[in-house]
C-alpha cells in the first residue's frame, strides 16, 4: 500500500464532522431488532413481517419512506427516544465524530401524552445519558460555550484520554406537515436554542407537499436567528430547486437533480452542500459513484461535506462514506483531512467551538501520518 492511500481503520481514526445525520435513520439494526421483538411480544406487530425490512439492504426512495414509517412505530415513547438518542451518540463518537448536528423531526402523538416538546425533551435526555464519551451541549454540564481543552481524538496510542463530542440539535419539518405544524416547530427550536438546537432542516418524503406551505415558517425561523438547511433536489423538481435557492439557505443537502441553472445558482450563491454518496446511490438519486456530483464540486472548491443522511438505514458510517469518497474520486490522506477540516466552517455553532474544533484537527494532524 502506498504512503497516500487510506483504510477504513485511517478513516476511523480521523476527527471528523456530521452534519446531516437523521436521528432515526441512525438507529443500529440490532436496536430496530430487539425493538420488534418486543413489539411483536405485545401484538402490535408481527415480528417475523418486520425482521426482513429492517434487514434488507437495497432500497429504493419509496422503500426508505415505507421503512421510516415503520421505525416510528419502533421509537414511539419517550424512554425509547431517550435511548436512541444515546446510542447515536455514542456510535458517531466511537468512530471519533468531533462535532455532530445531530437532526430530527418533533412528534406529537395524542395517546402517549407526546408532545413536540416532550419528543425533544426525551432527545436531550439522551444527549445527559450517554456515558461513554463527555457531549459538549449547552444544556449538560459539560458545556461548550467556553471551550478551554481541545477535543482528544485518535488517542490510540495516547491511552485512556476521555473523549469529547460536541452535539447540536436540528429540528426537521416534515414535508408531510402543515403550515401551521411546521411554525410549531420553528417556535419549539426558538424555545430551546439557549439549549443547543441550532437550526431548521425541512426533509421528508420529496414527492410529498409544497415549498409554498414550508415558506412561512422557514422565514419566520431566519428572521429570528435559526440557521436552515434544505434538502433540495433528491428528486428532479426543477421550480422547487429555483425556489429553494432563492431562498439562500445556510446548507443544502443532496443536489442530485439538478442542471446547468441550478449549478449555477448554488455556484454564485456559494451554498454548502452535503453530500451523502451511499444514501444517493441506495436510493438511486445518482445512479453511479462515476456520475456523482461530488467530484464536479470538490474539483471546483465548491463548499462541501461528507455526511451519511441515514446510518442505520443505510448501513454506513462516517468514516465508510470517507473511505468511498477515497477509492472513487482518488482522494490520498491528506485531502480527506483537508475535507474533514474544512466541514468546521459550515457548521451552525459558535466561532469558539469552530477555534477548538481546529485547534483538535491540528493536534491531530501530528499524528495521523498525512
Ligand atoms: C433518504 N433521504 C431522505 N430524504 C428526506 N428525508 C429524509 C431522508 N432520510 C431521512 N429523512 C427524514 O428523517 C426522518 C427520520 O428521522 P427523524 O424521525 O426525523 O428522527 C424521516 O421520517 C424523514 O422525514
Ligand atoms: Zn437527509
Amino acid at each position: 500500500m502506498s504512503e497516500a492511500e487510506t483504510n477504513m481503520e485511517w478513516c476511523v481514526s480521523m476527527p471528523k464532522v456530521e452534519l446531516h445525520a437523521h436521528l432515526n435513520g441512525s438507529i443500529r439494526d440490532s436496536t430496530l431488532l430487539e425493538l420488534a421483538r418486543v413489539l411483536g411480544e405485545k401484538g402490535v406487530i408481527v415480528f417475523s413481517d418486520v425482521e426482513h425490512v429492517i434487514l434488507k439492504n437495497d432500497r429504493s426512495l419509496r422503500d426508505v419512506f415505507k421503512l421510516f414509517d415503520l421505525i416510528h412505530v419502533l421509537t414511539t415513547d419517550h424512554t425509547t427516544v431517550t435511548r436512541i438518542t444515546k446510542e447515536v451518540i455514542e456510535d458517531f463518537a466511537s468512530e471519533n465524530v468531533v462535532y455532530l448536528e445531530l437532526r430530527t423531526t418533533p412528534k406529537k402523538n395524542d395517546s402517549i401524552g407526546m408532545t413536540k416538546r416532550s419528543y425533544l425533551e426525551a432527545v436531550m435526555e439522551g444527549l445527559r445519558a450517554v456515558s461513554t464519551v463527555d457531549v459538549a451541549f449547552p444544556a449538560h454540564n459539560v458545556d461548550a460555550g467556553s471551550p478551554t481543552k481541545s477535543l482528544p481524538v485518535n488517542d490510540m496510542c495516547n491511552g485512556p484520554t476521555r473523549k469529547k463530542i460536541y452535539v447540536r440539535l436540528l429540528l426537521s419539518i416534515d414535508r408531510r406537515e402543515s403550515t401551521a405544524a411546521a411554525m410549531e416547530t420553528v417556535k419549539l427550536a426558538l424555545e430551546m436554542k439557549d439549549l443547543g438546537v441550532v437550526g431548521i432542516d425541512l426533509s421528508g418524503n420529496p414527492v410529498v407537499g409544497e415549498w409554498n406551505t414550508f415558506l412561512p415558517a422557514l422565514q419566520f425561523a431566519r428572521e429570528n436567528g435559526l440557521y436552515i438547511t434544505l434538502h433540495c433536489g433528491e428528486v428532479p423538481n426543477p421550480k422547487e430547486i429555483q425556489a429553494m435557492l432563492d431562498f439562500s439557505p445556510r446548507r443544502i443537502g443532496h443536489a442530485c437533480y439538478f442542471e446547468e441553472d441550478d449549478w449555477k445558482k448554488l455556484k454564485s450563491n456559494n451554498i454548502p452542500v452535503e453530500i451523502c454518496l451511499t444514501s444517493n446511490i441506495v436510493t438511486a438519486s445518482v445512479s453511479s459513484l462515476d456520475a456523482h456530483h461530488f467530484a464536479n464540486l470538490y474539483s471546483g472548491k465548491h463548499p462541501l461535506v461528507l455526511c451519511t443522511d441515514d446510518a442505520g438505514v443505510f448501513s454506513t458510517s462516517l468514516s465508510s462514506e470517507y473511505n468511498l469518497a477515497a477509492s472513487a474520486f482518488g482522494l490520498g490522506k491528506r485531502e480527506l483531512f483537508l475535507l474533514a477540516k474544512n466541514a468546521i466552517e459550515f457548521i451552525f455553532a459558535s466561532d469558539g467551538v469552530k477555534q477548538d474544533l481546529r485547534r483538535t484537527f491540528d493536534l491531530a494532524s501530528n499524528k495521523m501520518d498525512l
